[in-house]
């Protein structure tokens, strides 16, 4: 088996149905928003919900923009992640065409929050897809929306995927 091949399998394992309230598997081990072997990563861990995908996250020092303020960069990747695990639930792979973020209030290091995902709505290769992160107090911090478009696992091989894990 090549190292595409290899990778494209544990993709197909991941995009089958996953219960309710199920721990959902990482894109790959070195993905930036959830890979375990990522020394630069948030290792996000998100679980399905219902129709949602939902994660508990703080942010580390790693992370700061303003002092003590995690960095809108920071939240704008953790959000795109979770959107990335909406996507075992939908089935397909897809990547994100757009995405935007209402910072709401800052977002502390060291601090947990509840994020929350769905698809809204799908038109042909579109998923509409909004996302929330939550403080303990119940009050919004940021929101977002996105479009995802759907593609073929061939994408993925055009771009340099057997060489994600180097
Ligand atoms: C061997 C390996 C196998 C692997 C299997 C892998 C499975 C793993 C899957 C998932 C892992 C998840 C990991 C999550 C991580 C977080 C997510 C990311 O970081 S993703 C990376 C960042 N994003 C990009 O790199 C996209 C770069 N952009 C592109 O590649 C292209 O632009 C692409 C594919 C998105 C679209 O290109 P076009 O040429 O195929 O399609 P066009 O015609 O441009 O648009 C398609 C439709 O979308 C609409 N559209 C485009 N922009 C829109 C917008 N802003 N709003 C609304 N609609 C829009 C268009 O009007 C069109 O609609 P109409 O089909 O005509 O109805």
């Amino acid at each position: 088996m090549t190292d595409a091949e290899a990778l494209l399998a544990t993709w197909e394992q991941k995009f089958r149905p996953h219960p309710d309230g199920a721990d959902l598997p990482a894109h790959h081990n070195h993905c930036l928003g959830c890979g375990p072997d990522n020394p630069h990563g948030h290792r996000l861990q998100a679980r399905r919900h219902g129709d949602s995908v939902v994660a508990s996250h703080s942010f580390d020092g790693r992370h700061v923009g303003a002092p003590g303020i995690v960095h809108g960069g920071a939240v704008a990747t953790v959000i795109d992640d979770l959107y990335g695990f909406l996507l075992y639930l939908v089935g397909t792979p897809a990547v994100t065409r757009r995405l935007t973020v209402d910072y709401l209030a800052p977002v502390l290091i060291g601090t947990t929050y509840r994020l929350e995902g769905s698809v809204t709505s799908r038109e042909g290769r579109k998923l509409f897809v909004a996302a929330s992160l939550t403080a303990s107090d119940g009050r919004s911090v940021a929101t977002s929306t996105a479009v995802f478009v759907t593609v073929g696992v061939d994408h993925f091989g055009r771009c340099g995927a057997p060489s994600v894990d180097d």
